[in-house]
């Protein structure tokens, strides 16, 4: 058996398609473009590319985006008195904050200062209250990346066991509110958890977001099973070369899709939808900033 591979960055592209289509109707039948104000302290690499993707991406979908770059020296209060000020300008519906931001910055403190109406990273307690609610906020991007992306193989969830392999406030205890939210029955598994391979066994839905490069094994896996990887592991590479490197998920890819029925790979599959759910909610805070109906996305 081989799973079918779960194509994230095709069904990214497609929603990509959707947010630029809905910010056409937000121009045409308002004069609204919404604006997404992207903020980067210090010159970490990945997170220079991701915020460059953010920023080109707003763009090409229609939007404006205000790009930020502060030096890593920037201080907790200046970076606080910019997200104030964001915050109170008409012009952005959309604040991200690029993480991680240096040591020096509390990154809680800083996700508390954003207006919850413009967080647009669905990182802030009040939008994390409003998941645990079962109400309508702002939804964290990897984690709707991975329910839309399992709703994409299975359609309807309802009913299903998942198991959630993480419990991080980013990824795996959001994941899991969702999932409960579908009418999933979750099951969240950690360090501690006894037999984690027999309980992974169990899962019609298993998500795993761990940071641990594959481990997940293929007999942990209930044949059939619709595997989700939110793992993002740089790992050496000795097959390509001295010194060489390659991004690997949570779950060992070859030997989980042997039994699984479906299966998201890395690259390409959860990673995508991360900066395209991201568009979509810089469109659903702009809407609802301003009461105005949401276009379908
Ligand atoms: N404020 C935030 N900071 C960070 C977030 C976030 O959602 N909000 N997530 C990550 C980084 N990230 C976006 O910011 C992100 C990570 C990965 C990808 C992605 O598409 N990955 C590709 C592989 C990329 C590669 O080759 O290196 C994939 O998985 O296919 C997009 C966005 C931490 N910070």
């Amino acid at each position: 058996m081989s799973a079918r591979v779960i194509d994230g960055k095709a069904r990214a592209a497609r929603l990509r398609q959707s947010v630029a289509h809905a910010a056409g109707k937000l121009k045409r039948e308002h004069g609204l473009v919404p604006g997404l104000a992207v903020v980067l302290v210090g010159e970490d690499p990945a997170s220079q590319v991701y915020v460059s993707n953010k920023v080109r991406q707003t763009q090409e979908c229609g939007m404006r985006s205000i790009e930020h770059l502060l030096p890593e020296a920037t201080s907790e209060a200046e970076l606080l008195a910019l997200v104030d000020r964001l915050n109170a300008d008409p012009q952005v519906d959309g604040i991200l904050v690029q993480m991680p931001l240096p040591s020096h910055i509390d990154s809680d403190r800083i996700v508390l200062a954003i207006d919850p109406a413009k967080d647009v990273d669905g990182l802030h307690p009040v939008n994390a209250g409003r998941i645990v609610l079962g109400k309508e906020g702002l939804v964290p991007c990897t984690p709707q990346g991975c329910v839309i992306l399992a709703k994409e193989e299975l359609g309807n969830l309802s009913g299903l066991n998942a198991v959630v392999l993480g419990r991080s406030i980013l990824v795996g205890k959001p994941v899991a509110l969702l999932l409960q939210n579908e009418n999933c029955t979750v099951t969240m598994a950690h360090s501690r958890t006894r037999d984690i391979a027999a309980l992974c066994r169990t899962a019609d839905l298993l998500v795993a977001a761990v940071g641990r490069p594959e481990m997940v094994k293929g007999d942990w896996i209930k044949p059939g099973a619709t595997v989700i990887d939110v793992g993002i592991n740089r790992v050496e590479a000795p097959e390509k070369g001295p010194g060489k490197t390659k991004l690997v998920g949570d779950v060992d890819y070859e030997g989980a899709a042997r039994v699984a029925g479906a299966i998201t790979p890395v690259p390409g599959g959860v990673g995508p939808m991360t900066i395209a759910c991201l568009l979509a909610n810089t469109v659903r805070a702009a809407c609802r900033i301003r009461g105005i109906e949401e276009p379908a996305i």
